[in-house]
């Protein structure tokens, strides 16, 4: 018994260790591409491209699915040969990845190019990124939010804020360089709390003006300069519904595109019983209030369109799977659910 336990745990910890070096291996050889300009110009002839247009995607429709095409750098170069370009449009992509055996990927941006010729060419449509990321698959859709806020980034960045002067991207398109000035820019993000409040037996969730009718999430805001994850969720919950939160547990993060690029923070908070009282910052949200667990199961369950109520009201629903509101909503039932099992 002994010895086809340690020949199991042998073979577990060998596979572990593959796995570990596939993977270290994938992130030195994705940081050389970023630090070493010529070998990340040679990628680019063996690398795939993900396309976009003015930061919207490429989508390709398969039945009822929808594909992000790879294209190659022979693809890439047939197309832009449509257009008698050069192929220094190549020079303006950004790498975002790579596959297990090393081929490189990369996003780019051909907005200055007629779109509807690419989309006849390619037999698909530049989709607007926000239905883009809730239609495609599940391991596409980080993919796509990270290449279009790096590609949003360097659109932002053309020139230097010191010396006005244009800014050049390095190949790999992670970081900037203004040869003027010396100063080298590198991409944000904007680091945003989220926090699902409970008072022990319901949680709080809220709707901004600007949602889509009937859905609440919980609540979020973005870190003042100095502050720390604990003191952002304590403040944006005073802000915001008027609560003292007297304990937080983090939960999980998530890199979100919209409205910029933000880092999404996530946390359970916990307020006392006795004090749950909401007072609504009516200036940012259209309503807050608690929801028991029946209510959230019952809302977990709806989707936007079958919400609508016979009054022309709408019944709550919550954000999709792919946000990182939805997990912690799921999380909170599991843990009551545990609790009053
Ligand atoms: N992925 C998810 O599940 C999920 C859920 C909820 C919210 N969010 C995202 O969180 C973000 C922040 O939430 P919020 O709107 O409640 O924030 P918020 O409560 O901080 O209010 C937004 C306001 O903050 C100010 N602000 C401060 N720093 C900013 C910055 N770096 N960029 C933009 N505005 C800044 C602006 O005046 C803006 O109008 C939203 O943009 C939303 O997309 C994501
Ligand atoms: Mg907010």
């Amino acid at each position: 018994m002994a010895a086809v336990y340690q020949a199991l745990h042998r073979r577990v910890s060998s596979l572990i260790c593959r796995l570990h070096s596939t993977y270290v291996r994938k992130m030195r050889y994705l940081n050389q591409l970023k630090e070493d300009d010529s070998l990340c110009r040679q990628a680019q002839t063996s690398g795939t491209f993900y396309l976009f247009h003015n930061l919207s995607p490429f989508l390709q429709k398969a039945g009822k699915k929808y594909l992000v095409p790879q294209l190659s750098a022979a693809e890439m170069k047939g197309i832009l040969e449509k257009f008698q370009e050069a192929e220094q449009w190549i020079e303006k992509s950004v790498l975002i990845g790579c596959s297990d055996e090393h081929r490189p990927r990369f996003a780019l941006d051909l907005g200055a190019l007629d779109k509807s010729v690419i989309e006849s060419e390619l037999q698909g449509s530049f989709t607007d990124l926000r239905k883009a990321l809730f239609v495609v698959d599940g391991e596409d859709s980080p993919l796509l939010a990270s290449a279009h806020s790096l590609l949003q980034w360097h659109e932002s960045h053309q020139y230097c804020s010191r010396t006005g002067q244009p800014t050049q991207k390095n190949p790999a398109g992670s970081k900037r360089v203004c040869h003027a000035s010396g100063v080298t820019y590198y991409p944000q993000m904007s680091p945003v709390v989220i926090a699902l409040v409970s008072d022990g037996s319901r949680c709080l969730l809220a709707r901004q003006p600007s949602f889509p009718p009937g859905m609440f999430t919980a609540l979020s805001g973005f870190c003042d300069m100095g502050e720390n994850v604990e003191e952002a969720v304590r403040r944006e919950v005073a802000e915001e519904v008027g609560l003292e939160v007297e304990s937080l547990r983090y939960s999980a993060s998530q890199h979100w595109p919209f409205p910029g690029s933000s880092l999404m923070i996530a946390c359970h908070a916990l307020v006392g019983a006795q004090r749950a009282e909401i007072s609504v910052d009516t200036l940012e949200l259209e309503e807050a209030r608690w929801f028991g667990l029946e209510e959230i199961v019952e809302g977990l369950k709806r989707e936007p369109r079958s919400s609508k109520r016979d009054d022309g009201g709408c019944l709550p629903w919550f954000p999709p799977k792919q946000a990182i509101a939805h997990q912690l909503i799921q999380e909170w039932v599991q843990q009551q659910t545990a609790q009053t099992a």
